[in-house]
């Protein structure tokens, strides 16, 4: 990717996205942008429209600032508008912020194809990737491929409401241009979010991407109330699955990575208070599918870690590296075909 500046005088921020996380960022930004020099005030949030009790959901959010579906009880500054169109939302941004679940990036960038700003750079939130005939391919790369803009990525220990509750959290930005990390931290930052940024695009990407199946694993032990030294096994054996996955496919991501924010904080936060952990342990709770409850417990919320267990085992599979990454494997196998939660430990073992 081509490193140069595309940082304008004044940056209009466009937020592709409005779910859960997609509304709690897009809160802290409309903040910042009244405070910070060098930012236009009016922030445009991508809403993928639906009705709520009969009415649209982009103007249930533009009347009471407040998305009743997604983040419930938490005020959106008025500055942030709620936008139905996709490009009219992007119209004039010199900053976006993707922040979409994975599975439907390629739809969304397909639609802005040759159409953001000749200034544009991107940064996306989103954690997951996509998978190609050689490997996977990290969702900046697909943003940077098709839209050609150059694009950062933020990852971290951040579950989005206690982030709109404004509780202490970090998080980390990962830059191949500096200049365009420092920009990101001034956007993001506040004083209970603070930002770290590395020089590691796709460590902090994949981290976010990967640490979504371990979670799944914390659930499948929470289901099956083993207690939280094998909770922490788990923790431990996949942040080790996670680095040598990335590491066997991208030279030069830093191993200090796996120490912010994006990577252990992230895997242990998510391990006990994500819906991936959540929508696992009710799995072995139930018995029921990992669809169905996504449907019964999370009201529209989408959840990236089995759909990227399924595309890591694609990847696995098709190299002959399942027997390598044993844990990845067996929460795939516990998910998708039906082997049983009990296997989880007798496989790493
Ligand atoms: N929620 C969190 O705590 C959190 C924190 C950090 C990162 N993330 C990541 O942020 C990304 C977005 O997650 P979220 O929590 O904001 O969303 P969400 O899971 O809360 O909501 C799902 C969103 O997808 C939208 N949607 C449904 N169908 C769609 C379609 N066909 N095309 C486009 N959009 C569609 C819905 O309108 C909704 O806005 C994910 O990759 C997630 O892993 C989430
Ligand atoms: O609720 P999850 O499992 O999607 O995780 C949310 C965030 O990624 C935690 O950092």
């Amino acid at each position: 990717m081509a490193i140069e500046s595309k940082i304008t005088d004044v940056e209009k921020i466009a937020v592709i996205g409005s779910g859960n996380w997609g509304t709690a960022i897009a809160r802290i930004i409309g903040v910042n942008v009244v405070q910070l020099k060098g930012f236009d005030r009016e922030v445009k949030m991508w809403v993928f429209e639906e009705t709520v009790g009969g009415k649209n959901l982009t103007e249930l959010i533009n009347e009471k600032h407040e998305n009743v579906k997604y983040l419930p009880g938490f005020k959106i500054p008025e500055n942030v508008k709620a936008v139905p169109d996709l490009l009219e939302t992007i119209k004039d941004a010199t900053i976006l912020v993707f922040v979409i679940p994975h599975q439907f990036l390629h739809d969304v960038c397909d639609q802005l194809k040759g159409k953001v700003h000749i200034k544009a750079k991107a940064i996306t939130l989103i954690k997951g990737f996509d998978t190609s005939d050689t490997g996977i391919r990290p969702m900046s790369e697909v943003i940077h491929e098709v839209l050609k803009v150059p694009v950062c990525t933020l990852s971290g220990a951040n579950i989005a409401n206690e982030i709109a509750a404004e509780k202490f959290s970090e998080t980390t930005i990962g830059y191949r241009n500096r200049q365009e990390g420092e920009l990101f931290k001034r956007l993001f930052e506040t004083k209970y979010y603070r930002v770290g940024i590395v020089d590691d695009v796709v460590g902090v990407e994949l981290c976010g991407a990967l640490k979504n199946v371990v979670a799944i694993g914390a659930g499948i032990i929470d289901g099956l109330k083993m207690g939280d030294n094998t909770k922490a096994a788990i923790i431990r054996i996949g942040l080790l699955e996670m680095k040598k996955f990335i590491k066997m496919f991208y030279k030069g991501i830093k191993d200090e990575t796996f120490f912010e924010s994006c990577g252990i904080a992230d895997v242990i936060t998510s391990c006990y208070g994500g819906r991936n952990r959540k929508v696992a342990e009710a799995h072995v709770l139930t018995g029921k599918s990992f669809d169905q409850l996504e449907k019964e417990l999370l009201n529209g919320q989408k959840l990236q870690g089995t759909l990227t267990a399924k595309e890591l085992n694609m990847v696995l599979k098709r190299k002959g590296l399942e027997r390598e990454f044993p844990l990845f494997t067996t929460i795939y196998k516990i998910s998708f075909e039906g082997v049983a939660p009990q296997k989880i430990v007798e496989d790493i073992i």
